[in-house]
């Protein structure tokens, strides 16, 4: 079978979306492998821009990086994590959300953020465009994780 031109173009095209998607995919594989430290490091925008094509972050991979941001919790679906803790008082809440804000809008990747209860607050994470976890998320997680505030110990019931 002669194979036209176009063909030919649409296999090399392919092949090359592929290995392209490979290295993706690999280098993906090793930012997983990284410290907190190495996660605060990255960027997001190294990985380009979030799409319903970003690789999940695998099963596989998870205890890893969680145990990379220890203050977080792994939602029981494995879609999203979360950040909880209370601070001194409403403002401290607050500042510390604008802080996280502007991490998030830096990396171009944003989490939810609840504030309830006048100072308790609650940050989650997912990649709303790939419907899960990508490195996106452990990456700003990280990041957030840098980001200095007055927790107050674990409180035992609401005052
Ligand atoms: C164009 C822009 O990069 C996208 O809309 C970004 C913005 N921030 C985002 N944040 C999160 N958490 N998930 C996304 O899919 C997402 N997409």
């Amino acid at each position: 079978v002669k194979l036209t031109s176009k063909c030919v173009s649409s296999i090399k095209f392919r092949e090359h979306k592929r290995s392209v998607h490979g290295i993706c995919h690999q280098r993906i594989k090793t930012i997983a492998a990284m410290s907190a430290e190495s996660l605060q490091g990255q960027s997001c925008k190294s990985l380009g821009v979030c799409s319903k094509d970003t690789p999940l972050v695998s099963i596989s991979d998870m205890p890893d990086l969680m145990k990379s941001i220890p203050r977080w919790k792994l939602a029981t679906d494995q879609k999203s994590i979360t950040l909880k803790f209370s601070t001194r008082n409403f403002m401290t809440a607050l500042e510390f959300l604008n802080q996280a804000g502007a991490v998030a809008e830096e990396e171009g990747h944003h989490p939810d953020f609840h504030l309830t209860n006048y100072r308790d607050v609650e940050v989650a994470l997912y990649t709303h465009a790939a419907g899960g976890l990508t490195m996106f998320d452990f990456i700003v997680a990280a990041k957030i994780d840098a980001v200095p505030v007055d927790v107050l110990p674990q409180k035992l019931s609401h005052d």
